[in-house]
Protein backbone atom coordinates (compact mmCIF):
# COMPACT_ATOMS: atom_id res chain seq x y z
CA UNK A 1 0.00 0.00 0.00
CA UNK A 2 1.18 3.37 -1.31
CA UNK A 3 2.17 5.68 1.85
CA UNK A 4 -0.02 8.85 2.08
CA UNK A 5 2.78 12.42 2.66
CA UNK A 6 0.51 14.87 2.86
CA UNK A 7 -0.70 15.84 6.46
CA UNK A 8 -3.88 14.58 6.59
CA UNK A 9 -5.97 17.98 6.41
CA UNK A 10 -5.03 18.38 2.87
CA UNK A 11 -7.70 16.72 0.36
CA UNK A 12 -5.62 18.24 -2.48
CA UNK A 13 -2.40 20.21 -2.61
CA UNK A 14 -0.90 21.65 -5.28
CA UNK A 15 2.71 22.96 -5.58
CA UNK A 16 3.71 25.33 -8.05
CA UNK A 17 1.32 23.85 -10.55
CA UNK A 18 2.48 25.17 -13.89
CA UNK A 19 0.59 24.71 -17.59
CA UNK A 20 1.58 26.07 -21.04
CA UNK A 21 -0.73 25.09 -23.87
CA UNK A 22 1.42 24.81 -26.50
CA UNK A 23 1.49 27.25 -29.98
CA UNK A 24 -0.61 25.77 -32.80
CA UNK A 25 -0.84 27.46 -35.87
CA UNK A 26 -1.57 31.19 -35.84
CA UNK A 27 -2.13 30.54 -31.69
CA UNK A 28 1.31 31.22 -29.75
CA UNK A 29 1.62 29.64 -26.70
CA UNK A 30 -0.36 30.45 -23.67
CA UNK A 31 1.12 30.15 -20.34
CA UNK A 32 -2.66 29.04 -18.23
CA UNK A 33 -1.14 28.56 -15.11
CA UNK A 34 1.62 30.09 -13.59
CA UNK A 35 2.72 28.06 -10.25
CA UNK A 36 -0.07 27.94 -8.44
CA UNK A 37 -0.12 26.53 -5.00
CA UNK A 38 -3.11 25.71 -3.54
CA UNK A 39 -4.30 23.28 -0.29
CA UNK A 40 -7.81 22.72 0.25
CA UNK A 41 -8.51 21.32 3.29
CA UNK A 42 -10.34 18.03 3.77
CA UNK A 43 -14.04 18.05 4.46
CA UNK A 44 -14.38 21.76 3.23
CA UNK A 45 -17.03 23.31 0.59
CA UNK A 46 -14.25 25.25 -1.74
CA UNK A 47 -14.67 27.49 -4.51
CA UNK A 48 -12.26 28.30 -7.00
CA UNK A 49 -13.12 31.42 -8.47
CA UNK A 50 -11.80 33.48 -11.18
CA UNK A 51 -12.73 35.80 -14.14
CA UNK A 52 -13.20 34.10 -17.80
CA UNK A 53 -9.97 32.68 -18.89
CA UNK A 54 -8.19 32.80 -15.44
CA UNK A 55 -7.11 29.17 -15.36
CA UNK A 56 -10.10 27.44 -13.34
CA UNK A 57 -11.03 24.72 -16.46
CA UNK A 58 -7.58 24.18 -16.66
CA UNK A 59 -6.73 23.38 -12.67
CA UNK A 60 -9.76 21.34 -12.58
CA UNK A 61 -9.10 19.44 -15.87
CA UNK A 62 -5.41 18.55 -14.50
CA UNK A 63 -6.98 17.51 -10.97
CA UNK A 64 -9.11 15.28 -13.52
CA UNK A 65 -6.15 14.01 -15.16
CA UNK A 66 -7.72 15.39 -18.42
CA UNK A 67 -4.86 17.83 -18.91
CA UNK A 68 -1.20 17.05 -18.26
CA UNK A 69 0.64 19.73 -16.18
CA UNK A 70 3.39 21.28 -17.58
CA UNK A 71 5.54 21.36 -14.16
CA UNK A 72 4.54 21.24 -10.23
CA UNK A 73 3.26 18.83 -8.19
CA UNK A 74 -0.37 17.77 -7.66
CA UNK A 75 -1.15 15.14 -4.67
CA UNK A 76 -5.02 14.02 -3.69
CA UNK A 77 -6.00 12.87 -1.00
CA UNK A 78 -2.42 12.64 0.01
CA UNK A 79 -1.36 10.55 -3.46
CA UNK A 80 1.23 12.33 -5.89
CA UNK A 81 -0.81 11.89 -9.00
CA UNK A 82 2.91 11.19 -10.73
CA UNK A 83 3.64 8.50 -8.30
CA UNK A 84 0.20 7.09 -7.71
CA UNK A 85 -2.23 8.09 -10.56
CA UNK A 86 -4.73 4.97 -9.80
CA UNK A 87 -4.98 5.90 -6.13
CA UNK A 88 -5.36 10.07 -6.92
CA UNK A 89 -8.36 9.40 -9.71
CA UNK A 90 -9.88 6.72 -7.18
CA UNK A 91 -9.70 9.70 -4.52
CA UNK A 92 -11.56 12.38 -6.67
CA UNK A 93 -14.85 12.48 -9.15
CA UNK A 94 -15.59 15.48 -11.28
CA UNK A 95 -18.77 16.49 -12.75
CA UNK A 96 -17.59 18.41 -16.17
CA UNK A 97 -19.23 21.36 -17.34
CA UNK A 98 -19.57 20.02 -20.55
CA UNK A 99 -22.52 17.81 -21.15
CA UNK A 100 -20.67 14.64 -22.00
CA UNK A 101 -22.94 11.44 -22.40
CA UNK A 102 -23.68 8.38 -24.25
CA UNK A 103 -27.08 8.93 -25.68
CA UNK A 104 -27.32 5.03 -26.22
CA UNK A 105 -27.16 4.03 -22.83
CA UNK A 106 -29.87 4.68 -20.15
CA UNK A 107 -28.58 6.20 -16.87
CA UNK A 108 -28.47 3.35 -15.07
CA UNK A 109 -26.11 1.41 -17.87
CA UNK A 110 -23.78 4.96 -17.91
CA UNK A 111 -23.48 4.32 -14.01
CA UNK A 112 -22.83 0.88 -14.11
CA UNK A 113 -20.36 1.57 -17.19
CA UNK A 114 -18.73 4.03 -15.28
CA UNK A 115 -18.45 1.84 -12.13
CA UNK A 116 -16.30 -0.62 -14.08
CA UNK A 117 -14.13 2.02 -15.25
CA UNK A 118 -13.16 2.45 -11.75
CA UNK A 119 -13.52 -1.05 -10.75
CA UNK A 120 -16.17 -0.98 -8.61
CA UNK A 121 -16.92 -4.59 -7.22
CA UNK A 122 -20.83 -5.10 -8.06
CA UNK A 123 -21.36 -5.50 -3.80
CA UNK A 124 -20.21 -2.65 -3.61
CA UNK A 125 -21.98 -0.78 -6.26
CA UNK A 126 -24.52 2.09 -5.30
CA UNK A 127 -26.46 2.68 -8.43
CA UNK A 128 -29.91 3.30 -6.69
CA UNK A 129 -28.97 5.11 -4.32
CA UNK A 130 -27.33 7.36 -6.49
CA UNK A 131 -30.27 7.73 -9.10
CA UNK A 132 -32.32 8.56 -6.15
CA UNK A 133 -30.21 10.76 -4.77
CA UNK A 134 -30.30 12.92 -7.98
CA UNK A 135 -33.60 12.18 -8.76
CA UNK A 136 -33.60 9.84 -11.89
CA UNK A 137 -34.94 6.99 -10.54
CA UNK A 138 -38.24 7.67 -13.23
CA UNK A 139 -35.61 7.82 -15.89
CA UNK A 140 -33.16 4.98 -14.70
CA UNK A 141 -33.89 2.97 -18.13
CA UNK A 142 -34.63 5.50 -20.32
CA UNK A 143 -32.16 6.58 -23.21
CA UNK A 144 -29.94 9.35 -22.36
CA UNK A 145 -30.93 11.10 -25.59
CA UNK A 146 -34.58 11.36 -24.40
CA UNK A 147 -33.17 13.52 -21.08
CA UNK A 148 -33.36 17.14 -20.75
CA UNK A 149 -30.78 19.06 -20.21
CA UNK A 150 -31.01 19.36 -16.55
CA UNK A 151 -31.41 15.63 -16.18
CA UNK A 152 -28.37 15.23 -18.55
CA UNK A 153 -26.64 17.41 -16.07
CA UNK A 154 -27.91 15.12 -13.13
CA UNK A 155 -26.58 12.04 -14.51
CA UNK A 156 -23.37 13.81 -14.79
CA UNK A 157 -23.56 14.64 -10.71
CA UNK A 158 -24.54 11.02 -10.84
CA UNK A 159 -21.73 9.38 -12.80
CA UNK A 160 -18.92 11.08 -10.28
CA UNK A 161 -20.43 9.53 -7.29
CA UNK A 162 -20.00 6.02 -8.49
CA UNK A 163 -16.96 5.45 -6.78
CA UNK A 164 -17.60 7.14 -3.58
CA UNK A 165 -14.80 9.72 -4.19
CA UNK A 166 -13.64 11.44 -1.68
CA UNK A 167 -13.60 14.57 -3.46
CA UNK A 168 -16.25 16.23 -5.79
CA UNK A 169 -15.33 18.46 -8.17
CA UNK A 170 -18.16 20.41 -9.52
CA UNK A 171 -17.20 22.81 -12.55
CA UNK A 172 -19.66 25.45 -13.40
CA UNK A 173 -22.70 22.97 -11.94
CA UNK A 174 -24.82 25.60 -11.81
CA UNK A 175 -24.26 27.87 -15.35
CA UNK A 176 -28.06 28.32 -16.85
CA UNK A 177 -29.65 25.72 -14.89
CA UNK A 178 -32.65 25.83 -13.58
CA UNK A 179 -33.79 26.58 -10.23
CA UNK A 180 -35.05 23.23 -9.48
CA UNK A 181 -32.24 21.66 -10.60
CA UNK A 182 -29.89 24.41 -8.41
CA UNK A 183 -31.78 22.94 -5.63
CA UNK A 184 -31.08 19.56 -6.17
CA UNK A 185 -27.67 20.11 -6.25
CA UNK A 186 -26.50 22.39 -3.31
CA UNK A 187 -29.03 20.05 -1.27
CA UNK A 188 -27.29 16.95 -2.51
CA UNK A 189 -23.54 18.89 -2.24
CA UNK A 190 -24.78 19.67 1.26
CA UNK A 191 -25.16 16.16 2.57
CA UNK A 192 -22.09 14.94 1.09
CA UNK A 193 -20.06 17.24 2.48
CA UNK A 194 -21.95 16.63 5.74
CA UNK A 195 -21.41 12.66 5.33
CA UNK A 196 -17.32 13.88 4.64
CA UNK A 197 -17.18 14.19 1.32
CA UNK A 198 -14.66 17.81 0.30
CA UNK A 199 -16.48 19.86 -2.49
CA UNK A 200 -14.44 22.48 -4.64
CA UNK A 201 -16.42 24.38 -6.93
CA UNK A 202 -16.28 26.58 -9.42
CA UNK A 203 -19.29 29.14 -10.44
CA UNK A 204 -19.16 32.55 -12.07
CA UNK A 205 -22.50 33.18 -9.40
CA UNK A 206 -20.46 34.93 -6.20
CA UNK A 207 -23.63 34.74 -4.26
CA UNK A 208 -23.66 31.03 -4.54
CA UNK A 209 -20.13 30.88 -3.23
CA UNK A 210 -20.55 33.39 -0.55
CA UNK A 211 -23.72 30.97 0.53
CA UNK A 212 -21.97 27.36 0.14
CA UNK A 213 -18.31 27.83 0.36
CA UNK A 214 -16.68 27.59 3.93
CA UNK A 215 -13.39 29.02 2.11
CA UNK A 216 -12.17 30.51 -1.32
CA UNK A 217 -9.08 30.68 -3.22
CA UNK A 218 -9.76 33.27 -6.18
CA UNK A 219 -6.86 32.87 -9.45
CA UNK A 220 -6.68 35.64 -12.30
CA UNK A 221 -4.05 35.20 -14.97
CA UNK A 222 -3.39 31.67 -14.27
CA UNK A 223 -2.22 33.18 -10.19
CA UNK A 224 -3.69 32.71 -6.97
CA UNK A 225 -4.32 36.31 -5.89
CA UNK A 226 -6.32 34.79 -2.54
CA UNK A 227 -7.12 32.16 -0.32
CA UNK A 228 -9.24 32.40 2.42
CA UNK A 229 -11.88 31.46 4.62
CA UNK A 230 -15.18 33.26 3.33
CA UNK A 231 -15.82 35.21 5.70
CA UNK A 232 -12.31 36.69 6.18
CA UNK A 233 -12.62 37.46 2.70
CA UNK A 234 -15.77 39.54 3.20
CA UNK A 235 -14.15 41.73 5.89
CA UNK A 236 -11.52 43.04 3.32
CA UNK A 237 -14.61 43.97 1.64
CA UNK A 238 -13.85 47.89 3.72
CA UNK A 239 -16.88 49.30 5.09
CA UNK A 240 -20.29 48.18 7.09
CA UNK A 241 -23.31 50.27 7.23
CA UNK A 242 -26.23 50.65 9.51
CA UNK A 243 -29.32 52.88 8.24
CA UNK A 244 -31.13 54.13 10.85
CA UNK A 245 -34.73 55.62 10.19
CA UNK A 246 -35.24 58.07 12.91
CA UNK A 247 -38.79 59.19 11.99
CA UNK A 248 -39.38 63.03 11.82
CA UNK A 249 -36.52 63.38 14.51
CA UNK A 250 -33.95 65.99 13.57
CA UNK A 251 -32.23 66.47 16.28
CA UNK A 252 -27.60 66.14 16.68
CA UNK A 253 -26.34 62.64 17.20
CA UNK A 254 -24.76 61.72 20.25
CA UNK A 255 -20.96 60.76 20.29
CA UNK A 256 -20.37 57.70 18.55
CA UNK A 257 -17.28 54.86 18.60
CA UNK A 258 -14.19 56.46 16.71
CA UNK A 259 -14.21 55.80 13.02
CA UNK A 260 -18.30 55.78 12.69
CA UNK A 261 -19.24 58.40 10.12
CA UNK A 262 -22.79 59.79 10.00
CA UNK A 263 -24.34 61.15 6.69
CA UNK A 264 -27.56 62.37 6.29
CA UNK A 265 -29.15 59.68 3.15
CA UNK A 266 -33.19 60.15 2.21
CA UNK A 267 -34.00 61.12 5.79
CA UNK A 268 -32.50 58.19 7.24
CA UNK A 269 -28.82 58.50 9.18
CA UNK A 270 -26.16 56.21 7.52
CA UNK A 271 -23.36 55.17 10.18
CA UNK A 272 -20.33 53.77 8.03
CA UNK A 273 -17.13 51.83 9.68
CA UNK A 274 -14.57 49.87 8.44
CA UNK A 275 -15.34 46.30 8.95
CA UNK A 276 -13.63 44.42 11.69
CA UNK A 277 -12.75 46.29 15.21
CA UNK A 278 -16.45 47.81 16.04
CA UNK A 279 -19.62 45.98 16.10
CA UNK A 280 -23.54 47.44 15.60
CA UNK A 281 -24.83 46.81 18.61
CA UNK A 282 -21.99 49.11 19.82
CA UNK A 283 -23.13 51.80 17.07
CA UNK A 284 -26.65 50.87 18.59
CA UNK A 285 -26.70 51.22 21.99
CA UNK A 286 -24.60 54.87 21.57
CA UNK A 287 -27.41 56.15 19.42
CA UNK A 288 -30.36 54.82 22.09
CA UNK A 289 -27.76 56.79 24.87
CA UNK A 290 -27.99 59.75 22.93
CA UNK A 291 -31.62 59.49 22.82
CA UNK A 292 -31.92 58.82 18.91
CA UNK A 293 -35.66 57.40 17.83
CA UNK A 294 -35.17 54.05 15.47
CA UNK A 295 -38.20 53.07 14.10
CA UNK A 296 -35.85 50.69 11.30
CA UNK A 297 -32.81 49.44 11.50
CA UNK A 298 -31.23 47.89 8.32
CA UNK A 299 -27.48 46.62 7.47
CA UNK A 300 -25.52 47.16 4.39
CA UNK A 301 -23.25 44.46 4.21
CA UNK A 302 -20.29 44.01 1.63
CA UNK A 303 -20.50 41.13 -0.82
CA UNK A 304 -18.18 38.94 -2.70
CA UNK A 305 -18.36 40.70 -5.45
CA UNK A 306 -17.06 44.23 -3.91
CA UNK A 307 -13.79 42.06 -2.82
CA UNK A 308 -13.89 39.93 -6.30
CA UNK A 309 -14.00 42.91 -7.88
CA UNK A 310 -11.25 44.47 -5.90
CA UNK A 311 -9.06 42.02 -6.41
CA UNK A 312 -9.36 41.16 -9.91
CA UNK A 313 -9.57 44.53 -11.29
CA UNK A 314 -5.46 45.17 -10.85
CA UNK A 315 -3.50 44.67 -14.37
CA UNK A 316 -2.26 41.50 -15.78
CA UNK A 317 1.17 41.10 -14.54
CA UNK A 318 4.42 41.43 -17.19
N1 LIG B 1 -6.59 23.70 -25.13
C1 LIG B 1 -6.13 24.94 -25.03
N2 LIG B 1 -5.21 25.39 -25.90
C2 LIG B 1 -4.72 26.66 -25.80
N3 LIG B 1 -5.11 27.56 -24.86
C3 LIG B 1 -6.04 27.15 -23.99
C4 LIG B 1 -6.61 25.83 -24.02
N4 LIG B 1 -7.50 25.73 -23.01
C5 LIG B 1 -7.50 26.93 -22.37
N5 LIG B 1 -6.63 27.79 -22.96
C6 LIG B 1 -6.33 29.16 -22.53
O1 LIG B 1 -5.82 29.12 -21.20
C7 LIG B 1 -6.36 30.20 -20.43
C8 LIG B 1 -7.11 29.64 -19.22
O2 LIG B 1 -8.29 28.98 -19.68
P1 LIG B 1 -9.31 28.19 -18.72
O3 LIG B 1 -10.36 27.59 -19.59
O4 LIG B 1 -8.55 27.32 -17.82
O5 LIG B 1 -9.92 29.41 -17.89
P2 LIG B 1 -11.22 29.46 -16.99
O6 LIG B 1 -10.82 30.25 -15.79
O7 LIG B 1 -11.75 28.11 -16.78
O8 LIG B 1 -12.23 30.28 -17.86
P3 LIG B 1 -13.80 30.06 -18.06
O9 LIG B 1 -14.41 30.54 -16.80
O10 LIG B 1 -14.08 30.95 -19.23
O11 LIG B 1 -14.01 28.59 -18.33
C9 LIG B 1 -7.25 30.99 -21.36
O12 LIG B 1 -6.47 32.07 -21.87
C10 LIG B 1 -7.58 30.02 -22.48
O13 LIG B 1 -7.79 30.69 -23.68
Amino acid sequence: MPKAFTPPDAAIRLTGLRKTYAASGEAPAKEALKGVDLVVPRGSIFGLLGPNGAGKSTLINILAGLVNKTAGRVEIWGFDQDVNPRQSRAAIGVMPQELVIDPFLTPRASLEVQAGLYAVPKADRWTDEILELVGLSDQANSYSRHLSGGMKRRLLLAKALVHRPRILVLDEPTAGVDIGLRDMLWTNVRKLNAQGMTVILTTHYLQEAEEMCDEIAIINYGAKIVQEPTGHLLARAGSKTLLIDPGPWTGGLPPLPPGVEAQRRDGRIALTWPMGGIEAHQVIDALRQGGVPMIDVATEEPDLEDVFLTLTRAPQPA
